[in-house]
């Protein structure tokens, strides 16, 4: 199957070689559940700021789980991740 560049497309496989490129403040992938995000110009507007980034180009869904403050939020949060940030599925 061809390149499609890094482009976003449901279902697309990524390995953990890929993602790890995607790992710091400027070029932010994160796995949650499964799935990885570009939370890339999120960041920046992440009410608990830098830890965002604490399993950057890594498996954030242990720490991202363990935050209460992701609880209170967490219809906003799943709409905003489908919906923005979604790249396509971690190839385990
Ligand atoms: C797309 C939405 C979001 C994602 C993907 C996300 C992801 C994360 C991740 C991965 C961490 C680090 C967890 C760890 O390893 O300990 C974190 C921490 C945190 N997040 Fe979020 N978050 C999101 C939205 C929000 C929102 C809307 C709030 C507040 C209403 C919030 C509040 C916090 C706080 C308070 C922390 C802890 C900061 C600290 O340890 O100093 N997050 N978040």
């Amino acid at each position: 199957m061809a390149s499609n560049g890094g482009s976003r497309q449901e279902g697309r496989l990524i390995s953990k070689q890929e993602l790890a490129k995607h790992n710091k403040k400027e070029d932010a992938w994160i796995i949650i559940d499964g799935k990885v995000y570009d939370m890339t110009e999120y960041v920046a507007k992440h009410p608990g700021g830098d830890a965002i980034l604490r399993n950057v180009g890594g498996d954030a869904t242990s720490g991202f789980h363990s935050q209460p403050a992701h609880f209170t939020v967490g219809n906003y949060i799943k709409d905003k991740l489908k919906n923005s940030h979604y790249v396509g599925d971690f190839k385990s």
